[in-house]
């Protein structure tokens, strides 16, 4: 480990002369932005985003809007998300982060007016596989199929796919779906529906991240929310086992493109659009701060499993319940994580130990605890509280980055060394007291409605 101390990885950017960077350097020293939705899509590695959103939040005092209990550790999905949908001890929210359909307008109810909206997509043939694999026992149009053959069932898709059953969003055009559009557009109709759902998502959108390019997704991410290395590292999290992946025939990849053609379109815009904003951001400070963020990463993991790589597990393996990954059934093995007992011999206390448990935290679990300790905190403010939620804090939608807290001492220990010192601008936060009345219970009046076309 480095015990060098803080340092900007940025600043080691520029002295490499990255061109982009350079000029970047400006804004690399602003306040971190912390009012961020991340619209969690199915199967796309969205699980492992969420995780590090949830450490982000929690390092930095942040409010994640959480599903009220009766919809579970998601927004009542496939409903369209409504904002009575969030739980009231979470309002109001500087982070979104939980599975739903996405609604532009209750969104922009919910949340802050300068909130930067993300998503992430997966190449449709390896996305779809896993959706098929996954969700094999609970959608019907998969359930029907003869001995769960994903061959057989694109070979005859309307034989077993009905678009109105329950769960038939896991069937078809699921990227599609989560991003509030219509999945079953008429195949006359696919490609103007397409180009206009596109250009509304890229509206609305700021960063289209892309699972395959996971970590040049991060290096976008890191700039466009001014945050630093140590607030992008990640273990990923919600893999299958290897024996529960399929490989694809040939001929397989053209199949699902053509019956998620709304899916594919999406996908090749965003990939491309990825691509350009790494082009422009320079390639190689893009391969750098992958390297970075790699050789980072695999210190964090290492100090978490006493000096080694963890050995993956599959649920019924894992001793901690609080680890165990929700297996959708006997047939689908879900990866995760068991914690060494002695995880402290590298980074002693239990703040070290919080930061492992935390990193390798499945969804249902991190929710529950975080819905846990935000309704502790709502609690603690208002022992005498009115009716109607009130905030905890002012909406913020930057952050001074001396306010970040203790666990942020150990990320530092684990930054590859570098030159220059981290600057700490002061943000500017808005004022106590000057949000509008819809505002003070949490929900933001109505924004422009998305135009669904
Ligand atoms: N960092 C990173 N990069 C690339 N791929 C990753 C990453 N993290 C998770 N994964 C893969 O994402 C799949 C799980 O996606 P989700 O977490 O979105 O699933 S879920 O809808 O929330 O259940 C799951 O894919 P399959 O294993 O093919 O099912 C994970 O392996």
């Amino acid at each position: 480990l480095h015990h060098g101390g803080h340092f900007s990885w940025t600043m080691e950017a520029f002295h490499l002369g990255c061109p982009s960077l350079r000029t970047q350097l400006s804004s690399s020293l602003k306040p971190k932005h912390t009012n961020v939705a991340f619209l969690k899509t199915h199967k796309t590695a969205s699980t492992t985003m969420q995780n590090l959103l949830f450490r982000f939040a929690e390092r930095n005092n942040l409010t994640v809007a959480l599903p009220v209990q009766a919809c579970g550790h998601q927004f009542c999905y496939p409903r369209t998300f409504n904002a009575h949908l969030v739980h009231p001890h979470t309002l109001p929210p500087n982070v979104v982060t939980s599975h739903m359909r996405f609604n532009r307008a209750e969104m922009q109810r919910l949340m802050p007016n300068d909130t930067i909206y993300v998503t992430i997509l997966r190449e449709p043939g390896s996305m779809f596989e896993s959706l098929f694999s996954y969700y094999n026992q609970y959608c019907q149009s998969f359930k029907r199929v003869p001995n769960g053959s994903l061959e057989a069932f694109l070979d005859e898709p309307w034989r077993y796919y009905r678009p109105d059953e329950k769960d038939s969003m896991y069937a078809r055009n699921t990227l599609t779906f989560d991003l509030g559009g219509d999945k079953d557009r008429p195949a006359a109709d696919v490609t103007a529906y397409a180009r206009a759902f596109v250009a509304e998502t890229e509206r609305v959108f700021s960063l289209v991240m892309i699972a395959e390019y996971f970590d040049e997704s991060l290096v976008l991410l890191r700039h466009l929310l001014s945050w630093d290395l140590e607030d992008v590292l990640y273990v990923k999290l919600n893999m299958r086992m290897s024996g529960s992946k399929h490989s694809l025939s040939p001929g397989l990849p053209f199949k699902i493109r053509a019956w998620n053609a709304l899916d594919a379109r999406l996908y090749d815009h965003f990939n491309a659009s990825l691509w350009r904003q790494l082009t422009a951001l320079g390639p190689a400070c893009v391969a750098r701060e992958v390297r970075l963020l790699r050789r980072a990463q695999e210190r964090l993991v290492r100090g978490c499993f006493g000096g080694r790589l963890p050995q993956l597990r599959s649920a019924a393996q894992i001793k901690n319940k609080e680890l165990r990954p929700w297996q959708p059934s006997a047939k689908v093995d879900i990866v995760g994580y068991d914690l060494p007992t002695n995880t402290n011999a590298t980074w002693p206390g239990s703040l070290a130990h919080e930061l492992c448990l935390k990193l390798i935290m499945p969804e249902v679990q991190y929710t529950r605890v975080l819905l846990r300790s935000q309704s502790l905190r709502y609690r603690r403010s208002y022992p005498l509280r009115s009716p109607q939620p009130q905030p905890q804090q002012p909406v913020r939608s930057v952050l001074p980055r001396h306010q970040q807290v203790g666990i942020q001492q150990i990320h530092r220990e684990i930054l590859p060394p570098g030159p220059g010192p981290a600057s700490s601008p002061t943000a500017t936060s808005r004022p106590a007291g000057t949000q509008s009345r819809a505002t003070r219970v949490g929900l933001r009046p109505s924004g422009p409605q998305m135009q669904t076309p």
